[in-house]
């Protein structure tokens, strides 16, 4: 007689997820049978062949639901040998998830713009480039999946598209399923993925030079926005590309709710282009939640502090951009320079997971729960109005 039944197996199979999709692959209708085998005694033992069906072939994560479904039937059943039998959904059945995944209209909706979104979207803007922007997004994506929120990250920096790398996921490409993509999943040691779509993503190949004007960046920003299944998310972080060009402007159409994060160094230049950035923004009709200043000192093996790009610069921004706005925008932290943090984006594994106790760190989680605590929802949402005065 089995150890089990398969009715026991299913609901043992309901706690499992597709790790791209988050739902349980028994909702997917990705369990397709269940065969139990009982034991025939004289030594044999008990065997459980789950039938899995993949949303495609060649399935990036089909290591990790293997790993999954036997842990899963070997915590109902310890003795039993676990088969998990992989095959492929035919089309139907895969147009049939995406219509349960996103209702049967074809209509394309960008789901954060939506009034009732309770996903608080930031984009990480810069005035020029190779300040730390995308180095801010990816430690605070992390820092506040490490706080529990479920996370997105996309990179839209069409020029430095170096996300994906910064979190280990260079070479991933998005699993699509009939018209919907799949964010490409970043674990991280907490057990909370983050989610991760980067404009890079979209071209057939990686080292390929894209020269996107206006529209195409776009339609893009659209299609990461609309076509990609992020879920339910908490927060959804944007790395812009620097300046004030065509994807901050198509940013501020499609999502005037995002608010602005403007990550500057303290070089009295840099701060002068922040402010710029900062004001693209609110004239997009959308708010500047506070300002980064990263590379701010330098602590020397003596333990000097070396203001290498000299000081000020983000309190000059913050000051600007309260006086004009009318509102505080205030300085959310200011990042020391570490190599560590430079290592930690080559390498694939941010400061805030590999070093978590530097400074440059403990700087980027003080800004991470500044932006946590900020309660999801209507407020801070715009009402579309134009700031008088500019
Ligand atoms: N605080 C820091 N300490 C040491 N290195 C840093 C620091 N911040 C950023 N870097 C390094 O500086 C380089 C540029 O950083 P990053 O790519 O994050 O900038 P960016 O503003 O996103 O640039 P881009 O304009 O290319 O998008 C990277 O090699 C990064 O590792």
């Amino acid at each position: 007689m089995a150890s089990v039944t398969e009715e026991q197996v299913r609901e043992a199979l309901s706690a499992v997820n597709d790790p791209e999709i988050k739902r349980p692959i028994t909702e997917l209708g990705m369990v397709d049978a269940v065969t139990i085998n009982p034991s025939t005694g004289s030594g044999s033992a008990e065997s459980v062949t789950v039938r899995l069906l993949l949303t495609v072939a060649g399935c990036p994560l089909k290591d990790t639901l293997n790993r999954d479904i036997t842990a899963a039937v070997k915590g109902i059943a310890p003795e039993a040998d676990v088969v998990v039998d992989m095959g492929v959904m035919t089309d139907e059945q895969r147009k049939s998830m995406r219509d349960q995944l996103r209702g049967s209209h074809s209509d394309r909706e960008i789901p954060f713009a939506k009034p009732g979104s309770l996903t608080k979207v930031y984009a990480i803007a810069s005035g020029k480039g190779g300040v730390g922007k995308s180095s801010v997004t990816v430690n605070l994506a992390l820092a506040m999946a490490q706080r529990g929120l479920k996370v997105g990250v996309i990179d839209a920096d069409i020029y430095g598209h170096s996300i994906p790398d910064m979190l280990g996921v260079g070479d991933r490409r998005p699993t699509q399923v009939e018209d919907m993509i799949m964010p490409v999943p970043v674990p991280n040691a907490t057990g909370t993925d983050i989610q991760v779509m980067s404009v890079g993503m979209l071209k057939p190949r990686k080292d390929q030079v894209v020269a996107w004007r206006g529209p195409m960046l776009d339609r893009a920003l659209v299609q990461m926005l609309s076509d990609v299944f992020w879920g339910d998310l908490d927060a959804l972080l944007l790395d812009l590309p620097p300046g004030t060009g065509d994807m901050a402007i198509s940013l501020g159409q499609h999502l005037p709710n995002a608010e602005v994060l403007v990550v500057t160094t303290p070089q009295q230049a840099a701060a002068s282009v922040a402010e710029r950035a900062g004001t693209m923004a609110s004239m997009m009709h959308q708010r500047v939640v506070g300002i980064v200043e990263n590379m701010s000192y330098l602590v020397t093996p003596t333990g000097d502090r070396m203001e290498i790009f000299g000081s000020g610069g983000a309190a000059t921004v913050a000051k600007t951009l309260s006086h004009r706005f009318g509102y505080d925008v205030p300085v959310l932290g200011q990042v020391p320079l570490d190599e560590k943090l430079r290592v930690g984006g080559d390498t694939g594994e941010p400061i805030v997971v590999s070093d978590p106790d530097t400074e440059a760190a403990k700087v980027l989680q003080g800004v991470a729960d500044q932006l946590s605590g900020r309660s999801r929802g209507l407020a801070g949402m715009q009402l579309g109005l134009s700031p008088a005065g500019r």
